[in-house]
């Protein structure tokens, strides 16, 4: 018997070989074609799956340049979602880094020039009064598992795109942790753009403004957030790529009330911490022998050090004004240091700041502010982390001197994409002699050591976890995504990686596990809420890996009934 999953499906014809979650182009069998009408649409030849992944792989590979694949991925995505998600997983370690990170970062910069089709929601501040048609125009008598949001202030490091990003990040849902597209939203929350490039671009796409700010904006948000509550109270809501003022400010407003998450504090910040457990055990200490120096306290920065801190705390039982001491946080006015005084330090920064008396006689500029090699200096840190979109700023002497001080340096240049890495791994590795410990935002070939081997480069990027951080939630039906979730799935992916069985091996599972990796996550995630009393589910602790695993969507494309009261 098969085990082929059947669907009631009550569109035909033209209808529905243009809805790309129901399109199977040639692989549609003879009867269905009958029973749908759809003899005539289409040449005479059933294709299976595999068929169909082999012919569009070899149209992809007839455009060289990655942006061009990833807009020949983008309309395959437009057409049938099922082929779209086989051929990326048949190619995985290729491809993700088209529809993702580094070459996303470029498409979402050419937004309006490549524009062909919308996607997602658009909510747009001049039309707020229509925002609750808009939104249940597109999820009326949906069952959404999932929303994904950005402003698009602050997309990966490129800044201020006005449109862009979420789409990416749902589609890396569905890819690496299961999550059906069909009860995911991306939402574009347009609220102008300061990026004087876009608002002189005659081909712009979104609104032409300034960017809305202060408690109008925040009426906006809170405007699209209520109706979140309102019509899908269990679903998750992804926030992606908000401006530093408002990426951790909206998080906590809102993290009480509702199961929201926000990837780049939180998800960046539960990668970075595996990455750090698992150089830990390479160089077998513990997290809080560590000393840490985190260059650019931005977003990223602060989600890093609030959970490696908690991590410290919960894992190496220490009090968190102890593990505070063990950060020395930089920013554009160099080390976060009492003397710069509130107009320069954060909301959030206060628990890292260093005192004045600490940094007596260190070496300044003109302005009193210290650099980034005086801190390597002084501090003689084990782990170094860029998250400042300062390419180059690990430079050699910089790298050279913290190699002086510890014998393997842990070094995370982590701004993305790659053009804008603190430093490239295979400098990092010539400069400390093949000893640094190295892991990085966007995916690097291997390193080549003086030995004459190589050595895989980790990449440290939120989505090895944030996937199974989300589905862990998500299947779980938790009412919140707590801390102690995030630990639990930062744990699991920690034990999994390769180094703690060679050293000389990768800090993070190879990108190419990352579903296998994110079902783990997700997993624990699940256990984790169940046992804490998250959860809406009463699964026992030992079918919860079942229970998720049939909860996955997978891209194979089921057998189509016709029916009149079937789904649409
Ligand atoms: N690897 C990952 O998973 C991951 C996750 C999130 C963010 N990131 C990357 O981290 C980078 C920062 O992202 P973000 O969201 O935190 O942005 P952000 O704008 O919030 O933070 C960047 C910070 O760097 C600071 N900065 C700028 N110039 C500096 C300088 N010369 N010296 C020191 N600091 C300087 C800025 O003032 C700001 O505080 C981006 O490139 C992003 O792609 C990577
Ligand atoms: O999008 C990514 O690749 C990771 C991260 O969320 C970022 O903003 O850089
Ligand atoms: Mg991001």
């Amino acid at each position: 018997m098969s085990s082929e999953p059947i669907f009631r499906v009550a569109l035909r014809g033209q209808t529905i070989i243009t809805i790309p979650r129901w399109n199977k182009g040639t692989a549609f069998t003879m009867e269905e074609r009958k029973a749908f009408g759809l003899t005539g649409r289409l040449p005479y030849r059933v294709n299976t799956l595999d068929e169909q992944c082999d012919r569009a792989y070899d149209q992809l590979e007839a455009r060289p340049e990655p942006l061009r694949k990833n807009t020949f991925l983008q309309s395959l995505k437009d057409q049938n979602w099922v082929l779209y998600y086989a051929l990326i997983s048949r190619h995985l370690e290729e491809l993700t880094p088209i529809i993702y990170t580094p070459t996303e970062a470029e498409a979402i910069s050419n937004y309006s020039h490549l524009f062909r089709r919308s996607e997602g929601l658009y909510l747009t501040f001049p039309q707020q009064d229509v925002m609750e048609q808009d939104f249940l125009e597109q999820t009326r008598g949906r069952d959404i598992d999932l929303i994904v949001c950005s402003d698009a202030e602050q997309i990966l490091g490129i800044g201020d795109q006005g449109v862009g990003i979420a789409t990416a990040k749902a589609a890396i849902y569905t890819l690496l942790a299961g999550v059906n597209p069909s009860k995911t939203l991306s939402v574009t929350l347009d609220v102008g753009t300061d990026n004087e490039e876009l608002l002189n671009d005659q081909l712009y796409v979104g609104w032409p403004h300034k960017r809305v700010r202060g408690e109008e904006y925040d009426q906006f948000i809170d405007k699209f957030v209520q109706l979140v509550r309102k019509h899908h109270p269990h679903c998750l809501l992804h926030f992606e790529d908000f401006g530093v003022n408002n990426a951790k400010r909206l998080l906590d407003i809102y993290r009480d009330k509702h199961a929201v998450f926000n990837d780049d504090v939180q998800g960046t910040g539960a990668v970075t911490l595996a990455t750090v457990m698992a150089a830990a055990g390479v160089t077998e200490s513990t997290l809080a022998d560590q000393r840490i120096v985190i260059y650019g306290a931005g977003t990223a920065g602060l989600g890093i050090a609030r959970q490696l801190r908690d991590g410290m705390v919960t894992l190496d039982n220490i009090s968190i004004s102890d593990a505070n001491k063990r950060f020395y946080m930089l920013d554009r006015f160099g080390l976060i240091k009492e003397s710069l005084g509130p107009g320069k330090i954060r909301q959030g920064l206060q628990e890292f700041v260093r005192p004045d008396d600490e940094w007596e006689g260190a070496e300044t500029n003109d302005k009193g502010e210290i650099g980034l090699l005086e801190v390597v200096r002084r501090v003689k840190p084990t782990v170094l982390i860029g998250c400042s979109t300062q390419a180059g700023a690990f430079t050699e002497e910089v790298v050279k001197e913290m190699e002086k001080g510890t014998e393997r340096p842990i070094i995370l240049p982590l701004s993305n994409p790659s053009k804008l890495h603190e430093c490239t791994p295979q400098n990092a590795n010539d400069w400390t002699n093949g000893k640094a410990l190295l892991a990085t935002g966007s995916p690097f070939p291997p390193c080549k050591m003086p030995n004459g081997k190589e050595y895989i480069v980790a990449e440290c990027n939120n989505a090895l976890i944030y996937p199974g951080l989300g589905f862990g939630a998500i299947a779980s039906k938790s009412r919140s995504l707590t801390d102690t979730m995030i630990i639990a799935g930062t744990r699991r992916l920690a034990e999994l990686a390769p180094a703690l069985k060679d050293p000389d091996d990768a800090l993070l599972p190879d990108f190419g596990n990352s579903p296998a990796v994110n079902l783990e996550v997700a997993v624990a995630v699940a256990q984790q809420a169940i046992e804490e009393g998250t959860a809406g589910v009463d699964w026992k602790k030992e079918e919860v890996r079942e229970k998720v695993k049939e909860m996955q969507w997978k891209p194979i494309y089921g057998q189509y009934v016709y029916d009149e009261d079937g789904e649409r």
